[in-house]
């Protein structure tokens, strides 16, 4: 079985993903980590973020067992993660490897912008997980608060909705609910009760198969 789960920035779709992986014993892909280590990669070896051409080479070379959260999770990183996700052959490349992942046995979880649009359109569950930009920011800087780091809400809810605005704007693999997704607003959610609507669906699903 194939898991979908899209949605913006902060809106609680990786926390969901583990979650469900975790509960149905599924790998769990967060293919946001695969534009983030493209992004880091050019950065750190003084490349630029406006050249496709440059980018498509480190998109190619990004593996997916090498993928580390902590290391990828500043939101710097998620903001050049969004320059270069408009390049449509760096999603070529990415997109690739995402769709052979998805393929592992016995089920996968695979969280993103484009998973139930894109890369898996066949998935038997697509979830779509939003959230106001108000708590979206909120959560961002709470999360940068526990960490011990600074963070200035205004100038987190500003990249927010900048970034939805790049996401959702992109003409390739703009971020929207698929056709067949479930739709979950967390704004008013805890992270328990999502899971747990998330889990009635897929249930739901799997007495199906
Ligand atoms: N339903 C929820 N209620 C409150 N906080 C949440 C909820 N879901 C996620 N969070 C918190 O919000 C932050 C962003 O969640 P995350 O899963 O990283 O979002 P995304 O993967 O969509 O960017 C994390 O600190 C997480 O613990
Ligand atoms: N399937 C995906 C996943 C991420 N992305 C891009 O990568 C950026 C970072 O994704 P992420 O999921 O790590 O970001 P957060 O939602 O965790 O902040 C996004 O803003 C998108 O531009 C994408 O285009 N397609």
């Amino acid at each position: 079985m194939i898991i979908a789960i899209d949605g913006p920035a902060a809106s609680g779709k990786g926390t969901l993903s583990r979650r469900l992986a975790e509960e149905y014993g599924f790998h769990h892909l967060d293919t946001g980590l695969t534009y983030r280590a493209t992004a880091k990669a050019l950065i750190d070896a003084g490349l630029p973020l406006d050249d496709e051409k440059v980018a498509e080479k480190v998109a190619k070379g990004v593996e997916l067992a090498g993928l580390d959260r902590d290391i990828l999770s500043s939101h710097e990183i998620g903001e050049a993660a969004s320059k270069i996700a408009v390049m449509p052959s760096v999603r070529r490349a990415l997109v690739e490897a995402q769709r052979d992942f998805s393929q592992r046995e016995p089920g996968t979880v695979l969280d993103g912008r484009d998973i139930g649009t894109v890369v898996c359109p066949n998935a038997q569950v697509k979830l779509y997980v939003t959230a106001s930009p108000e708590v979206r920011a909120r959560r961002r800087y709470d999360e940068i608060l526990a960490k011990g780091g600074m963070a200035d809400y205004a100038a987190i809810f500003a990249d927010v909705k900048k970034r939805d605005e790049r996401d959702m704007g992109r003409a390739d693999s703009p971020l929207k609910p698929a056709e067949d997704a479930y739709l979950l607003d967390t704004s008013e959610m805890s992270i328990e009760a999502a899971f747990q609507a998330a889990k009635v669906v897929i249930d739901a699903a799997l007495k199906m198969t």
